[in-house]
């Protein structure tokens, strides 16, 4: 029997924490106006992708409860290839590590990834601020991947100002359980009015996450597991949950305080990166096809 080949270049998808997330209105379409702390992390999925000639995009990992035509990267791979006119198509796999639906961005960066890549890989040539359009069609964290770096971000999470923050030590553990953003966006007693705070101001410790009471009151579980953490190190809900993180200066104290945990979460101890490992990747695919 002749086994399938896997591909050897492997894309970085990177996972993001919000540090915090304030609340400080709707646009007119209902949507949140957000002020958030977008840090990326070292760990993430990853994607291998094969171009091929005719137009077709085919997944060929499957995503467990998504369907290919809901799948972020299958469409991001279809409106870039709308966007651009391009005629190749492509092959995607994909290796999943980030908890889906955590509060992470797994899905958002995937699109980022597909996005960027197939820029390359199809010789589309958009520039930054135009992946970042189309990525904002598929969710309003994809363009913070687009842009690669640690960033304020303001609107829906759209208007970017890169940041440079000391690269700490992340507990980031997912509860087992997941939270729908619609659900969370849709609470009523949700708080929607904090006052705009200035970059230059920003404190880990004098901001929050709006979102986090709302659901530590609806998923005890959630409540539970930072009530612990929060024994250890300062910690806080990223996005609409559920994942939660803990902040710690050495690699030694999280993976100590990871070991403490209950079984049934899933931990990941990371180092926060204030650039993407997307764009070394794409430096060296362009450096090696020059
Ligand atoms: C929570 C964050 O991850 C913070 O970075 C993002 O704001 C999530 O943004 P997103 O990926 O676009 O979220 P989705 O899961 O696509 O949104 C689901 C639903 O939540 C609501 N939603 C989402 C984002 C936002 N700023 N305001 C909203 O009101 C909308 O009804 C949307 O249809
Ligand atoms: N490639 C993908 N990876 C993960 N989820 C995907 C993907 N494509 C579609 N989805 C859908 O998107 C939902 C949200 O996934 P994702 O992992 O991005 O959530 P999240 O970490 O809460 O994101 P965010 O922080 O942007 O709200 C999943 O529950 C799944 O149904």
């Amino acid at each position: 029997m002749i086994k399938p080949t896997l591909p050897t270049q492997w894309w970085p998808s990177p996972a993001k924490l919000n540090l915090f997330l304030h609340i400080t209105g709707r646009n007119p379409k209902g949507y949140h106006l957000l002020q958030t702390l977008f840090q990326l992390v070292d760990i993430g999925d990853e994607l291998a992708f094969e171009i091929t000639d005719v137009g077709k995009i085919s997944l060929q990992t499957a995503l467990s409860g998504v369907e290919e035509k809901d799948n972020l990267i299958f469409k991001a791979a279809q409106k870039l290839q709308q966007f651009s006119g391009c005629k190749l198509g492509c092959k995607i796999w994909l290796k999943k590590k980030l908890p889906m639906g955590g509060g992470i961005g797994g899905g958002s960066s995937n699109a980022a990834t597909t996005l960027v890549a197939l820029n390359a890989l199809w010789n589309t040539k958009l520039n930054e601020a135009e992946l970042a359009q189309i990525g904002l069609t598929l969710g309003a964290d994809v363009p913070i991947f687009i842009h690669g770096k640690t960033a304020f971000a303001e609107g829906v999470g759209e208007q970017i100002t890169s940041t440079t923050l000391p690269e700490k030590t992340y507990l980031i553990v997912f509860p087992n359980c997941h939270v729908s953003t619609a659900e969370i966006f849709a609470a009523d007693d949700l708080p929607r009015n904090s006052a705009k705070i200035q970059w230059q101001d920003y404190n880990f410790a004098e901001t929050r996450n709006d979102c986090q009471k709302i659901v530590c009151d609806r998923y005890p579980k959630v409540a539970n597991l930072l009530r612990q953490l929060l024994e250890y190190a300062p910690s806080r809900m990223t996005g609409t949950g559920a994942c939660l993180f803990s902040v710690f200066d050495s690699f030694d104290e999280a993976e100590q305080v990871k070991r403490s945990l209950p079984e049934d979460c899933q931990a990941f101890v990371a180092k926060g990166i204030n650039t993407s490992p997307l764009y070394e990747y794409l430096t060296k695919v362009q450096l090696t096809s020059a």
